[in-house]
């Protein structure tokens, strides 16, 4: 049974429909959840904690209705909120036991837990210090804490790597593998920068406008959103018409030729091709589309 699964989920606002009859399965595993702002990551991650109701369609969490069952899919779930939503003059132990009791735990099993989380995360020294006073990756840290302290089966983060700068985002990104490598524990995890999920994601999922654009392994959509750049020296048009005869989908940019790399075969198809008109190559190289690119997917893969 998937862990999540949506049928055409639809939620309408009076100006806008942020989700659009969109269906999706989430396997375990780190799951990536990718769109621009406004795509309707967020609404989508409140319906499936009960926290905010869908116009139409159905969702469930572990097989439960989301309509009917928010309070036992929150005790299985945790949930880290995109926006700054900490008190600023409580330490991230204290905040953290909290929320651990809020869950239910014992008051000796909240601290123990929340001492273990905390030492995850990388705060353990700094864990008795008042939150207000943290960097921004060290506050995000206290919300991934938060989200793990009552050991559950599914983490939900939304943007968690927002306002990070590069170093703070590989740690943040490493953490978040490290859930599911280490714990097991499922992570549906959003962003708008495709790039940074492929690295740490099992499965991706693309939305749009509410709309699920796709969904599929991030080894199938690394491939397929790759593209090969190769420049010859002379008769590029025939070197081109040699291509396109060995089955491969080829398009003239300039001087250059660009392949989809949808085909195993293509560098041996490029080799042979390049020596049966007796040319020289000047460049053969991997590039990817931009994310834009992407969001319009053209399966054929060619640079525009
Ligand atoms: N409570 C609300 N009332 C009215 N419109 C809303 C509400 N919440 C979200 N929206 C609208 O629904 C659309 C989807 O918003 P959502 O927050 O789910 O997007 P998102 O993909 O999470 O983007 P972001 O990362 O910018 O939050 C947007 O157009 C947004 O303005």
């Amino acid at each position: 049974m998937p862990v999540i699964q949506t049928e055409e989920l639809t939620k309408r606002f009076p100006a806008t429909t942020a989700l659009d009859r969109l269906s999706i399965e989430v396997e375990p595993g780190v799951v990536g959840l990718v769109g621009a702002n406004g795509a309707g990551k967020s609404t989508l991650i409140k319906i499936l904690l009960g926290l905010s109701p869908a116009t139409s369609g159905r969702a469930s969490v572990f097989g439960l209705d989301v309509t009917k069952e928010g309070p036992r899919i929150r005790e299985r779930v945790g949930y880290m909120p995109e926006h700054d939503c900490l008190p600023a003059d409580v330490s991230a132990t204290e905040f953290v036991v909290h929320m651990a009791r809020m869950s239910g735990l014992p008051a000796n099993a909240a601290r123990e837990r929340t001492a273990d989380t905390l030492r995850h995360v990388g705060l353990y020294e700094e864990r008795y210090r008042p939150i207000g006073g943290y960097s921004t990756g060290m506050k995000q840290r206290v919300k991934l804490a938060q989200a793990l302290v009552h050991d559950p089966e599914i983490v939900m983060l939304d943007e968690p790597t927002n306002g990070l700068d590069p170093v703070g985002r590989d740690e943040m990104l490493l953490l978040i593998r490290r859930i599911w490598a280490e714990f097991g524990i499922t992570v549906l995890v959003t962003s708008h920068l495709l790039g940074e999920l492929e690295r740490i994601s099992d499965h991706v999922v693309v939305i749009d406008a509410g709309t699920l654009l796709r969904s599929s392994s991030t080894s199938e959509f690394t491939r397929t959103s790759q593209f090969l750049v190769v420049e010859v020296s002379a008769e590029a048009d025939a070197v081109a018409a040699t291509l396109t005869s060995a089955g491969l989908t080829v398009k003239r940019d300039g001087a250059q030729l660009v392949l989809s790399l949808d085909d195993d075969e293509i560098y041996d198809a490029v080799r042979d091709a390049v020596a049966a008109h007796g040319v020289g190559l000047i460049r053969l190289e991997q590039r990817r589309h931009h994310i834009a690119e992407i969001f319009g997917e053209d399966q054929a893969g060619a640079a525009r």
